[in-house]
């Protein structure tokens, strides 16, 4: 492993023990830092916003475990439909969802209403989260701020930012701070089944990932918590750019070998990208890195695989998202992959080539054919400089000493 990487673990480690055990690292860091209000020991009160596959899925999970749950969904009908028979009318149509959850909306819920809320989980598609975090920005209150919980999986179009810099944007770097995310292989329609599932739960705070396993975990569910959300995120945001890559070769009728060669490459460019960017390439080995690339990229029931096996198949994109009928991420976040590795100058020919394929009009055929004849290359090389949007995003959130502690290894 090279040097800096050990360097970056140990230093994860020190700051791990650093809030509980000793004052070591950044006194200014954990004297101004915040955390959710502390949770009961059972019936969280639990806040879900998007009532899609995942944030219902996630519903029904926490109602099982006898939290007390409220789904607050944007479409009136599905509020109505919902609360009547205990079943989402437009996703995951055939389950019946505990009787302990509510569904609220379509208007954001009270400053009052959140206000008695311990935990609030964010299931909405990455390109609406800065809207709906602006307005609800007004009804947090910093110092009974309930457990935040993030489950999307993308990158903002435009801004190229991930989940953690749109929250510093629109709550505030503190909030930021004590933001969690969850992430690994886990379709929505397999949890509500209680097929056992397991996934990767990270903050920089990590007394909150703590939280959010603590809520989570059943025989069933799975959660192992880490420190590193930035390579959580990016793994969760990348893996669907080579779902779609995966789902494409499968369409154009390639077999086993190629779809392998997709996902080991994928994982590949994937900590390559990550690594660049900051995070800790032993994150894309986790469940939310090489665990969700192998879910997605070898299923049907992926959107993003879905979209790219339609492509495959000769279908336009435009008729394939407007038929889809749920999100699939990897099509906006590759415009952001597509921006990252330019601006990082990491070598990711299967995201370049998908980028293609969506945005530049090129024949997925053409796309293969390039990709097979580019000349042989070492297997994995990591980046020789790292780290410089992880950086930046540190330096925002006031975390100066994890940010230098990124500069030191970027110059070894
Ligand atoms: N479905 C799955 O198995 C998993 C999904 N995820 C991630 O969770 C996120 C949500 O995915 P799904 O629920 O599956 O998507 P979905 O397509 O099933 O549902 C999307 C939800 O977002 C809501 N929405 C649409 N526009 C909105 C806006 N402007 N403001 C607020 N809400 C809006 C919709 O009303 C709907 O409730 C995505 O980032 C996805 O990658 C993560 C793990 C698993
Ligand atoms: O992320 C997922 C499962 O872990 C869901 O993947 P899709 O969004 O491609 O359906």
């Amino acid at each position: 492993m090279p040097f800096p990487y050990i360097i970056s673990t140990s230093y994860r480690l020190a700051l791990r023990l650093a809030p509980r055990h000793s004052p070591l690292i950044s006194r200014s860091f954990i004297h101004t830092m915040v955390v959710s209000k502390k949770q009961p020991d059972e019936n969280s009160k639990v806040l879900i916003f998007g009532a899609g596959n995942f944030g219902s899925c996630l519903a029904s999970h926490l109602g099982d475990i006898q939290h007390e749950v409220f789904m607050w969904a944007r479409e009136e009908p599905i509020i109505k439909h919902f609360n009547m028979h205990h079943r989402n009318p437009v996703y995951l149509k055939d389950h019946h969802f505990p009787q302990n959850i509510t569904a609220v909306g379509p208007e954001m819920p009270s400053k009052e209403f959140i206000n008695k809320m311990d935990v609030l989980l964010f299931a909405i598609p990455t390109q609406f989260l800065r809207d709906n975090l602006r307005t609800l920005r007004p009804q947090l209150d910093t110092n009974h701020l309930p457990l935040l919980i993030f489950v999307n999986k993308g990158i903002e179009i435009g801004t190229h930012a991930l989940t953690l810099e749109i929250i510093a944007d629109t709550c505030g770097a503190e909030i930021a701070k004590a933001a969690t995310f969850i992430s690994g292989p886990s379709f929505a329609k397999e949890i509500v089944e209680r097929q056992p599932t397991s996934v990767s739960v990270a903050s920089l705070t990590e007394s909150e990932a703590d939280k959010a396993a603590a809520l989570f975990h059943q025989p069933h569910f799975r959660c192992y918590t880490g420190s590193d959300p930035i390579g959580i995120e990016l793994s969760g945001a990348l893996k669907n750019v080579y779902a779609i890559a995966s789902g494409m070769s499968d369409g154009l009728g390639f077999e086993n070998n190629t779809r392998a060669m997709i996902i080991t490459r994928g994982l590949a460019e994937m900590t390559c990208i990550g690594a660049a960017y900051g995070a800790s390439p032993l994150t894309f080995l986790g469940l939310a890195g090489v665990g969700d690339l192998f879910l997605t990229c070898s299923s049907s029931n992926s959107r993003n695989y879905t979209v790219g096996y339609r492509l495959g198949k000769g279908e336009s994109l435009d008729v394939i998202m407007k038929t889809l009928g749920s999100v699939a991420e990897g099509v906006s976040t590759s415009k952001g992959v597509k921006n990252m590795i330019d601006e990082l100058g990491v070598n990711a020919p299967i995201a370049s080539a998908v980028y293609d394929v969506l945005y530049s009009g090129k024949d997925t055929q053409a796309a293969v054919r390039e990709l097979m004849q580019l000349p042989p290359s070492r297997e994995l090389e990591l980046p020789p400089t790292a780290g410089g949007p992880a950086r930046q995003l540190l330096r925002k959130l006031g975390l100066e000493t994890q940010a230098e502690d990124l500069s030191v290894q970027a110059s070894l």
